[in-house]
């Protein structure tokens, strides 16, 4: 096993920088540029030397003999000055050694997936942690990163091969007298598990709204004063406004952090019926875009019909309230009335969407608990074909089994492994 090494911070000028050893050699490498190994798990302040035994930093030296380490391998980590001349230094240093090579990206974690002290699910919490930029993303990711999805598989996986245990142990009965009915037994087990894969499947939306940002579409009329409002609402001039029905025709994306969520508000065209060539394909945009949204926010009266209905969770707020003169309803991006009223409302919408997120966040985790439903599905069907197909009904348990494993990785997954860890950046 090669030892690897990498910055482990970002890159620039920092207090502090970290640079990561891990391998087999990483304490040799340690005793060659401070001239002591590292007795244990200690931190411990010293002078790291280059070729010619000159000092190139004072650094803090952490050392975790292995297997108590983040990777599992024995790791040494210099935090040295967050300079970049510092770094640099170090970095070709260690480059000149032939026990050690620079690190691939994501290629620590792979060696902590590989020795198991992080399961898959849990690989990609960390990759979600690092790309974490709100409260609700810090959350989720801290979740997965916890490893409660692994303990909820192993969970089901342990009923799951109950299930098929006692469906085989009938099998070996076939030619006696069968000793029990084992069908109530399993039948529980599968409805139980059923039910709670189906319960996180569904959550997996969510999460992945929570991961990717919600949207939330401004609608209206054209002048209604939706692009005004965009400006309000993202605190710059996103978008052109101007007191000409159809200014605008592309949709216009602002990101945002509304209360820990992350929402991408989009600005879009005016809806009516237009002559205009190019209004008319802004419009169509606008409604493609505001119906696949999550949230629909309409600048209109209550009564009025626009090409686009609102469904039950959507937001009607009447505009220019500064020139109507209504109170409570309305909304005025030049003043600034019912602005914060507004961002509650979105807020309290999206919180309410996000209650049903459950530990399964990613598209590859819904995929793999609808996989396992859908052969538990097959299960019941085979059972009602009564005790002479019980070994075909353990086989597709077995399937079962095998979807839930691939979620945390017990199985092979060496191609999805590439896909994650390229994501990751060098030095985790
Ligand atoms: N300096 C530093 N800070 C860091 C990390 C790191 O690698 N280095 N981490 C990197 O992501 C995170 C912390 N994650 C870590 C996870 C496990 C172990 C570790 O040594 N585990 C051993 C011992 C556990 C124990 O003592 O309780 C083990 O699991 O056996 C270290 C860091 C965030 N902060
Ligand atoms: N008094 C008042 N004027 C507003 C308000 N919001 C927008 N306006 C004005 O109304 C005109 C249209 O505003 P925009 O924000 O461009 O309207 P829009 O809905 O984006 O219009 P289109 O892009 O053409 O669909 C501009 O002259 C704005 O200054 C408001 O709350 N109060
Ligand atoms: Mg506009």
């Amino acid at each position: 096993m090669d030892t690897i090494f990498a910055q482990a911070s970002a890159p620039g000028r920092a207090g502090v920088a970290v640079i990561r050893i891990s391998g087999p050699q990483a304490f040799a490498i340690a005793e060659k540029i401070t001239g002591q190994r590292p007795e244990g798990r200690e931190s411990v302040l010293r002078n790291l030397r280059g070729a010619e035994g000159e000092v190139i930093d004072q650094a803090l030296l952490l050392s975790f003999p292995g297997p108590n380490s983040f990777t599992g391998e024995d790791v040494v980590e210099l935090q040295v000055h967050g300079s970049i001349a510092v770094v640099r230094a170090m970095l070709s240093l260690l480059s000149t050694f032939p026990e050690t090579r620079m690190a691939e990206a994501g290629e620590f974690t792979r060696r902590a997936l590989e020795n198991e002290k992080l399961d898959l699910a849990q690989v990609e919490g960390l990759a979600d942690l690092i790309e974490a930029e709100t409260e609700a993303q810090r959350k989720q990711a801290l979740r997965v990163l916890s490893g409660h999805l692994g303990a909820r598989v192993e969970d089901w996986r342990k009923d799951l091969i109950r299930a098929a245990a006692l469906l085989e142990a009938t099998i070996d009965f076939a030619d006696e007298e069968v000793p029990v009915d084992v069908t109530p037994e399993v039948d529980a087990l599968l409805t139980k598990v059923g039910k709670e894969l189906q319960a996180e499947a569904r959550g997996t939306y969510v999460a992945e709204r929570v991961r990717n940002g919600f949207e939330v579409a401004i609608i209206g009329a054209p002048n209604a004063g939706k692009s005004t409002l965009l400006n309000a609402l993202a605190g710059r001039d996103a978008a052109i406004t101007s007191e000409i029905a159809g200014t605008t025709r592309d949709v216009i994306e602002v990101r945002m952090d509304l209360g820990g969520l992350p929402v991408t508000l989009l600005d879009t065209a005016g809806l009516r019926d237009s002559d205009d060539k190019i209004e008319a394909i802004g419009i169509e945009r606008a409604i493609e875009r505001a119906k696949a949204a999550d949230l629909r926010v309409f600048l209109a009266a209550p009564d009025e019909t626009l090409m686009i209905a609102p469904e039950p969770d959507d937001i009607v707020v009447r505009p220019k309230a500064d020139l109507t003169g209504i109170g409570e309803s309305g909304i005025s991006g030049k003043t600034g009335q019912g602005i914060s009223e507004l961002i509650a409302r979105v807020q309290t919408t999206l919180s309410t969407k996000s209650a049903s997120i459950g530990l399964a966040t990613h598209e590859r985790h819904r995929v793999a608990l609808e996989q396992a439903v859908s052969c538990l599905a097959e299960v019941d069907v085979i059972l009602q074909r009564g005790p002479d197909f019980y070994d075909l009904a353990a086989a597709e348990l077995r399937f079962a089994i095998r979807a839930l494993e691939a979620l945390v990785g017990r199985i092979d997954v060496e191609n999805l492994l590439d896909e994650i860890f390229t994501s990751f950046c060098v030095g985790k």
